[in-house]
């Protein structure tokens, strides 16, 4: 982002460098630039959002148990909050422990919520998935809706099946996982 503001810099120093002061970090260029705000650490923008993000876990939530009325605890939610930004800091190898002020998730007590590769399965967005089905579904090829149909019957069978796609690049395997 640095790059696409500081135009014409030549070096890591040259997009450091603004209106002629060089700082010692790019988030001190961001903050010159009023791009970041100081206070913006972790936890403030934590604070800041806590609201809108629960509402976005309860709703999801609500979707994905198939029941609206579904009532949690403003603790529970938070915490699925924080576990779900521990999902995407774990996908970068990060962590919530690393920022002092942060509240820690705790574990659910259903212990695949430990495991973010689960958690994140639980946590698809259904109403959209199936938007997307709708629409591209139809364009798929002969060998991707054979795959696509084998894979949705072990599902709807509730069938255990592990499923290794294979084929040459550019053969359609990330369009069908998508
Ligand atoms: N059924 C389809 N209809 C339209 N476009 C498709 C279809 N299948 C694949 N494509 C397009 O073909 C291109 C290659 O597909 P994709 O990236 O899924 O291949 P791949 O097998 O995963 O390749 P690689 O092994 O190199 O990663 C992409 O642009 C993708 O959007």
């Amino acid at each position: 982002m640095l790059l696409s503001v500081v135009v014409g810099s030549t070096s890591f120093e040259d997009i450091r460098t603004i209106n002629g002061i060089t700082y010692h970090s790019f988030r001190e260029a961001y903050i010159a630039l009023n791009l970041l705000q100081e206070d913006e650490e972790p936890e403030t923008l934590w604070e800041k959002h806590i609201y809108s993000l629960c509402d976005d876990i309860l709703f999801q939530t609500c979707c994905n148990t198939r029941n609206m009325a579904l009532e949690l605890r403003d603790t529970d939610i938070q915490n699925r909050a924080l576990l779900h930004l521990q999902s995407i800091l774990n996908k970068h190898e990060r962590c919530l422990e690393e920022f002092l002020y942060m509240s820690i998730p705790i574990a659910d007590t259903n212990t695949e919520q430990d495991n973010y590769l689960i958690r994140e399965e639980q946590q698809y967005n259904i109403e959209e998935l199936a938007e997307i089905i709708e629409k591209e579904l139809p364009c798929l090829n002969v060998d991707q809706r054979a795959i696509f149909d084998e894979v949705i019957a072990a599902i709807e069978t509730k069938t255990p099946a592990v499923f290794f796609v294979d084929g040459p690049g550019g053969t359609g395997k990330t369009f069908l996982y998508k």
